[in-house]
Order: structure tokens, then C-alpha cells, then sequence
């Protein structure tokens, strides 16, 4: 008996996006099979921050249809309001969290406040229920003792860890790191990962990256995606693109990151 593939669950399908003159993604495919966690790597200003913003649906594009969860939409204007309307696409970014470089805790709640605001004002649920999610995932990430401190209280290690508790508390079937570990010190960057990696033995969570630790991504990933100037130039099973770069550009990059 043959087996189909699942559907995926994310897919750019010729997805065209610009910030004025300058195109970012050009005519962009793309797809992320459920449950699988993948990185993205490649030059700074290449536009893979850009891929997570639009599947965040903070970056309205210009062509194409993306589809996320089953749920497709378009934006052939692109400079107008989303074409999807406004329900149709807090439907969509219900099933994506993200995680973002600067943590973006609100500094005025405790940890605590940070982790169960969302769930009882979007999701609805109690205050009692969604400390109860807090209290777990809290565990999970190892701050169990710290719910009722505020984030200036915090390293940013641990600010990070609080961000990824509270984007798991909307219980997101799409997880997106945007370089997670840059803004933390060198010494604080293992906690993080070790939290992440740990995530990324959930089978059902569909995890996508951007990191510079290469390290990390080859450990993570099932499929390392080599991104240059708006396009995936390669892309591989984490050994494949590590080892064995096909692409001259993969190979000049990795030198140039690895030394
Ligand atoms: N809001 C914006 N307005 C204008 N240009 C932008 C905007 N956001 C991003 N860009 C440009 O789009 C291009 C892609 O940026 P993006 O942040 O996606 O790249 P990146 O590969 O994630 O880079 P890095 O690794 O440095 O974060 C860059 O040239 C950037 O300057």
C-alpha cells in the first residue's frame, strides 16, 4: 500500500514580497510538512526573517497565496488592508507563535501575567485555567519559581525562556524562532537552546528557525534551508547541507560562519 504525504501545513505558494523598490521574496515556494522542524540559514538581509513575519501575518506581500493550517490567503494589492479580512486572519495567526529576538516581554505584568494574558483575553479561557497552563509550562521551561517576578527581575536567558512559555500557552501548531539566542550573552545562549531542543522532540509542534548557531540548527533540524537573496539556493537534511554542500554559495557562506 502507498502512503500520501501529509498536507503541509505551511506553504508559500509564488509568493512576491517587496518593501518599495527592493523585492525581498521573488516568486517564493516553500513548504513545511506537520510536525517538522526547520531551519533557515543564509546571509543577513536575505530575507528569512521576512518568511516568519509573513507567516506571523505582520508583513502584508504582494503575490501569491500562503497557506497555513489549511487556511489560504492572498494579497494581490498588497498595499491595502488583507484581503482575507480581519477574522479570517486572527483564525490563521491563531495557530502560529513566535519567538523573537528581543523577547518582547510586557514589563509592567509578572511573569506569571505575561504567560496567561493571551489565553484568557484571546482564547477565552479562566484565569484559573490558564494558570494552570501557565503553572506547566512555566515547570517546563524551568521557571517554576520565578511566576511571580517581573521581567527587569530577569536575565535575558530567562526572559527568553518566559517568551517561549507564553507563546506555547496559546498551544500553537506552529512554532517560529526568529534568532531566539542573539540578544542574550554568550553564557546565557545554552539555557535557551536546551529549552528549544527540548521542544523540538514534540512531534506534533511544527517548529521553523533562524539562527546563526549552526551548531544548533544542525543538531534540531530535519531540514536545513540555505536562503540567498529571497530564494532557499539549497536545501537538505542537516548533514547533507553541512558536510556535503552542493552550491557554491552554501559552500562560501558556511565558510564564512564556521570559520
Ligand atoms: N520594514 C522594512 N522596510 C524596508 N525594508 C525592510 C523592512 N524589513 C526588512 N527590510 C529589508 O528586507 C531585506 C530582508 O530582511 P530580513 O530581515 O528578512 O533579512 P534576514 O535574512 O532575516 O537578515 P538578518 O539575518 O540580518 O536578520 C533586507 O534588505 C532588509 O533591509
Amino acid at each position: 500500500m502507498t502512503q500520501t504525504a501529509p498536507a503541509p501545513i505551511i506553504a508559500f505558494d509564488r509568493v512576491t514580497k517587496r518593501f518599495g523598490a527592493l523585492t525581498v521574496l521573488d516568486d517564493f515556494n516553500f513548504t513545511v510538512a506537520p510536525g517538522e522542524k526547520v531551519t533557515l540559514i543564509g546571509p543577513s538581509g536575505s530575507g528569512k526573517s521576512t518568511v516568519l513575519r509573513i507567516l506571523m501575518t505582520l508583513e502584508p506581500f504582494q503575490e501569491g497565496t500562503l497557506t497555513l493550517a489549511g487556511m489560504s490567503y492572498q494579497q494581490p494589492n498588497g498595499t491595502g488592508p488583507f484581503k482575507a479580512g480581519e477574522r479570517h486572519l486572527r483564525q490563521i495567526r491563531s495557530h502560529v507563535g513566535m519567538v523573537f529576538q528581543s523577547f518582547n516581554l510586557f514589563p509592567h505584568m509578572s511573569v506569571m501575567r505575561n504567560v496567561v494574558e493571551a489565553p484568557v483575553r484571546v482564547l477565552g479561557l479562566s484565569r484559573a485555567e490558564a494558570e494552570c497552563r501557565a503553572v506547566d509550562l512555566l515547570a517546563l521551561v524551568g521557571l517554576a519559581d520565578k511566576k511571580d517576578h517581573f521581567p527587569a527581575q530577569l536575565s535575558g536567558g530567562q526572559q527568553q525562556r518566559v517568551a517561549i512559555a507564553r507563546a506555547l500557552a496559546m498551544r500553537p501548531r506552529v512554532l517560529l524562532f526568529d534568532e531566539p539566542t542573539s540578544a542574550l550573552d554568550p553564557q546565557l545562549v545554552g539555557e535557551v537552546l536546551s529549552v528549544i531542543r527540548s521542544l523540538a522532540h514534540e512531534h506534533d509542534l511544527t517548529m521553523l528557525l533562524v539562527t546563526h548557531e549552526m551548531r544548533f540548527a544542525r543538531e534540531v533540524s530535519d531540514r536545513v534551508c540555505f536562503f540567498d537573496k529571497g530564494r532557499i539556493c539549497e536545501q537538505g537534511a542537516p548533514d547533507q547541507i553541512f558536510t556535503n554542500p552542493q552550491q557554491p554559495r552554501t559552500r562560501e557562506f558556511l565558510a564564512s560562519v564556521l570559520g
